[in-house]
């Protein structure tokens, strides 16, 4: 080979060797991209708040709720007052509760309401809600809400139903949090959280919805499980025998001792606080756990629930933080976030060895 040759081999080894470099920092930034992805799974029973902790992540890291966001809602809220207001009147007639005499025909015209044929609230409609809502019984329905199924929002939209029942309605912030629709796909957030990119995904909680969650199982940086810890004194909306906080800690024992993640470190929120705090004042734990032996003391309940929780969970491998949430608290959900975050580095020190 003449020197002309040795030149141009030479040329094409270094374009070779040059193409090789490059190739090689592609992929270790992508290696690097790959390892400080948060990838946050959500999982709980059904309507215990995993899908109000996405909207508050939308709140705080995605600038809010959009049109189309706030026109489902508008058209959820106002249908979800008279679908409530029927289930109170029903639960009036199966307990016996009986409402006023003037308002008993009005009472049987909404027991012949089929739910899932109501299109519009009409201006008519929201006067006669307004009537039935202010009978004693419909109260007292509301106030024994756990003996049947009726969410526990329902009162804050009929309390205001001059702003609800408006034409010019536009759901607030607040109306759009309080709102209940089940999940029944998936939701998947992604943001980035300081200079860390973060998928959060929630998936339906009721038991026709859990086949799903096994497919989301690889790759997640931190299992975050949610409990309604008020729901101490209620039963599942799919099956009426079964207590739902016994439902959820079964529920959590399974999942988290689950292959993937019985050696991670995990998040438990004891979520819907507000609710519980204002239930433990009148209602005994013993309902739920007979050995509960600590009265009407909050702290007493929330401790003895927490540790059910850990004994389920807790092994030499792991660690579980626990954190008592509201999540219809934007405030409150910022800060426990920053906590949440303080975990994953743990995680991701852990994993490296480095702990
Ligand atoms: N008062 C109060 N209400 C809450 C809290 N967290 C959630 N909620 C309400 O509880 C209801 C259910 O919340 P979701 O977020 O839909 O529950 P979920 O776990 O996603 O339910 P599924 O999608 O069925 O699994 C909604 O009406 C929320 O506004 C809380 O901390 N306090
Ligand atoms: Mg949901």
């Amino acid at each position: 080979m003449g020197p002309k040759g040795s030149k141009q081999a030479k040329k094409k080894h270094n374009a070779k060797k040059l193409k090789n470099k490059q190739i090689e920092e592609e992929l270790k930034i992508e290696k690097e991209e790959v390892r400080n992805q948060v990838n946050i799974l959500v999982l709980g029973t059904g309507e215990s708040g995993k899908s109000t902790f996405i909207k508050q992540l939308l709140i705080l890291h995605k600038g809010g709720f959009n049109q189309t966001d706030r026109e489902t809602y508008f058209s959820t809220i106002r249908k979800n007052v008279v679908i409530h207001t029927v289930q109170m009147v029903s639960a009036c007639k199966s307990f016996g509760w009986e409402l006023e005499e003037k308002n008993h025909e009005l009472a049987r015209e909404f027991m012949n309401i089929k739910t899932s044929e109501i299109k519009e609230l009409k201006t008519k409609t929201v006067t006669k809600v307004r009537q039935l809502w202010s009978d004693p019984a419909l109260k007292k329905a509301y106030k024994n809400r756990h003996k049947f199924h009726l969410p526990d929002s329902s009162n804050f939209y009929l309390d205001d139903l001059d702003r609800i029942g408006d034409p010019e309605y536009s759901p607030t912030d607040e109306d759009i949090l309080l709102c209940r629709i089940p999940t029944t796909g998936i939701n998947k957030i992604s943001f980035n959280f300081g200079e860390t990119p973060w998928t959060v995904v929630d998936i339906g909680g009721q038991r026709s919805e859990r086949r799903k969650w096994l497919h989301q199982f690889d790759n997640v940086t931190l299992l975050i499980y949610v409990v309604a810890i008020n729901e101490f004194n209620q039963k599942l909306f799919e099956d009426e025998e079964v207590n739902r906080l016994l439902e959820s800690l079964v529920l959590f024992e399974k999942t988290s001792n689950d292959k993937y993640f019985k050696e991670k470190n995990c998040v438990i929120f004891f979520n819907k606080i507000d609710l519980f705090e204002s239930k433990i004042n009148s209602e005994d734990l013993s309902q739920c756990f007979p050995d509960y032996e600590g009265g009407n003391d909050p702290d007493e309940a929330k401790k003895f629930i927490k540790l059910k929780f850990l004994e389920a969970g807790e092994n030499e491998s792991r660690n579980i933080f626990c954190h008592y949430t509201c999540a219809t608290d934007t405030k409150n959900i910022e800060n426990v976030f920053d906590a949440v975050n303080i975990s994953i580095i743990e995680n991701t020190l852990k994993d490296g060895g480095y702990m």
